[in-house]
């Protein structure tokens, strides 16, 4: 891949899984600048020589691409000294916005010289090069551009794009927010065999590599269902039927549904809201 200048504004959770996933990608840390006004997350990405600041406005004047990756509550407060203070040009820059539940209209008013803004919805398994996140460009973001970015997403995890901007809230349900799910699974599993005296670390590696090993069968078996999968590990009258029944009398289904579709709702009051 391109690589290009690229300044994160934000060095939070999801910036660090980025960055340091492009980083053990092979990414340039010369070519990566952090600007957070935090001491502490700015000496964990010069740790691994990624040039820091706290002075955004001049580390996005030089950049190529600027990612914004600051909570959406203070996006507003962040963009407007570029255009207040400085009148900084972002027309020839790609400004990429990870933050939820904040439309296209809204970066573009925030930055009105802005000509190419590209959304994206990523997640921390990034980090571990195991990141899903979902784009979203506007007609008018040149192909070059466009490609740039599935290819930054794509170095760190697997990416998908969607036309229809409204999509958005729905990717962030299942890509951005759901790891916490499968954490929270993992979490209940773990105190469940702890309290059959299984000791913690054995509870998590009995966790950690269910979770692994069914994931990489999904993975690997792309024409069986997972439904199939799951049959597969069931047999009639025995253990896991006993676990299934459980989760189905509790309707697990709707249970998934109904969490899925608040982290919708939320993503869209948060886009009328803020
Ligand atoms: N954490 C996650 O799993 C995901 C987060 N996101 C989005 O990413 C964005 C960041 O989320 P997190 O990394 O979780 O938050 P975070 O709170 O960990 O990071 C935000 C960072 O922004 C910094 N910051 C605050 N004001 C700033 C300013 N004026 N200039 C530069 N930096 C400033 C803070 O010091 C902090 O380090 C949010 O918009 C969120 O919606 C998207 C997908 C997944
Ligand atoms: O919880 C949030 O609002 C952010 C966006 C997706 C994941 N974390």
């Amino acid at each position: 891949m391109q690589h290009k200048l690229i300044t994160f504004i934000g060095g939070g959770n999801m910036a660090q899984a980025i960055v340091f996933g492009l980083l053990n990608k092979g990414y340039p840390a010369e070519k990566i600048t952090v600007c957070d006004p935090n001491q502490q997350k700015r000496d964990l990405f010069s740790q691994k020589r990624v040039n820091v600041s706290n002075d955004n406005m001049t580390s996005v004047q030089s950049a190529e691409v600027v990612l914004f990756a600051v909570k959406p509550q203070v996006l507003t407060d962040v963009c407007q000294p570029f255009t207040e203070k400085s009148e900084i040009d972002f027309s020839n820059k790609l400004v990429i916005s990870i933050a939820a539940g904040i439309s296209v209209a809204r970066i573009q008013a925030l930055l009105p010289t802005a000509k190419n803004i590209i959304r994206i919805m990523p997640n921390t398994p990034a980090l571990v090069s195991q990141g899903m996140a979902g784009l979203y460009a506007p007609e008018n973001v040149t192909d070059k551009f466009k490609y740039f970015a599935e290819s930054l997403l794509n170095a760190v995890g697997k990416t998908c794009w969607v036309d229809n901007e409204q999509d958005m809230h729905s990717i962030t349900a299942g890509s951005g927010s759901s790891p916490a799910y499968f954490f929270l699974f993992m979490e209940a599993m773990q105190q469940a065999l702890v309290e059959m005296n299984i000791d913690k670390s054995t509870a998590r590696l009995l966790v950690q590599q269910s979770a692994l090993g069914a994931a990489q069968m999904v993975k690997e078996n792309p024409n069986v269902s997972i439904s199939q999968l799951r049959e597969n590990v069931t047999s009639k009258g025995g253990t896991t039927a006993a676990a299934l029944a459980i989760f189905n009398q509790q309707n697990l289904q709707e249970m998934v549904r109904s969490a899925m579709s608040a982290c919708v709702q939320r993503s869209q009051e948060m886009e009328k809201d803020l």
